[in-house]
């Protein structure tokens, strides 16, 4: 059954001289409750935006957007918030952790937004990535790869039912990128969330079954061709 399902999708950005750019255009697209999906693509190519919009944390200028039950790109932005806080978890390159918390408390702000916080079910997380001794550690004290082990717990600590994750190795050595991206795909299946990573990196991406060259599914690159990206 399908968790996600796009059609006709559109995001144009305005332009200084008060036009439009059409940055993606996505005629049709699924993915299945816990499947795994990694979308390859160059920089600049909309991979992000493609999150973004899917994340509800910017609107889509056209098309419909649903996840489960929900018409994400039928939402007020306010409804938007409330739709993310329960329903997805997002791991970004930069980590995007607050230094100054403590581990405890960073994965704790993943559920903060959603529901009460299930202090319990935090430090279970930080245990499974391998962290149980350093819950009390601040942010700023962790290795780059210890870090991105937070933001990947802290992306599930709302129990969301997609985790989207935008290249999480991106500032990480091959082998902790690797490690990462074991532990980010076992932790979803495990709590039964879907997965739909980004990556430039060709390493990344062929380690999925399922996987997806975004130039082939945004249809502004496909017009437009490889040239001038
Ligand atoms: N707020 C914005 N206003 C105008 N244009 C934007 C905005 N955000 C992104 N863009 C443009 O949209 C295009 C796609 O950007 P996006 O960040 O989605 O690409 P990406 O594939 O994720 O790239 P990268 O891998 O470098 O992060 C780029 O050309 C970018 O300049």
């Amino acid at each position: 059954m399908a968790l996600l399902e796009i059609a006709d999708l559109e995001k144009s950005y305005a332009e200084a001289d008060g036009g439009e750019r059409a940055i993606l255009a996505v005629d049709r697209f699924s993915l299945e409750a816990g499947e795994q999906m990694a979308l390859k693509g160059p920089s600049g190519c909309g991979k992000t935006t493609f999150l973004h919009l899917i994340a509800g944390i910017l609107p889509a200028s056209k098309g419909r957007i649903c996840v489960k039950d929900t018409v994400v790109s039928e939402l007020g932005e306010a409804a938007r918030d409330q739709y993310r806080a329960r329903t997805i978890g997002y791991v970004f390159q930069s980590f995007h952790l607050m230094r100054d918390f403590s581990c405890l408390e960073n994965v704790e702000l993943g559920m903060s937004f959603g529901a009460k916080v299930d202090r319990a079910f935090a430090k279970s997380l930080l245990m499974r990535v391998g962290l149980g001794e350093r819950i009390d550690y601040r942010a700023s004290q962790l290795s780059v790869g210890q870090q991105q082990r937070v933001a990947i717990a802290r992306a599930l600590a709302n129990r969301p039912r997609l985790v989207l994750a935008d290249e999480p190795t991106g500032s990480l050595d091959e082998e902790t990128g690797k490690l990462a991206i074991d532990l980010l795909r076992e932790l979803c299946e495990e709590n039964g969330a879907s997965l739909l990573l980004v990556s430039h990196d060709r390493s990344v991406v062929e380690r999925f079954e399922s996987r997806v060259d975004f130039r082939e599914l945004n249809r502004v690159l496909s017009n437009a061709g490889e040239a001038k990206l």
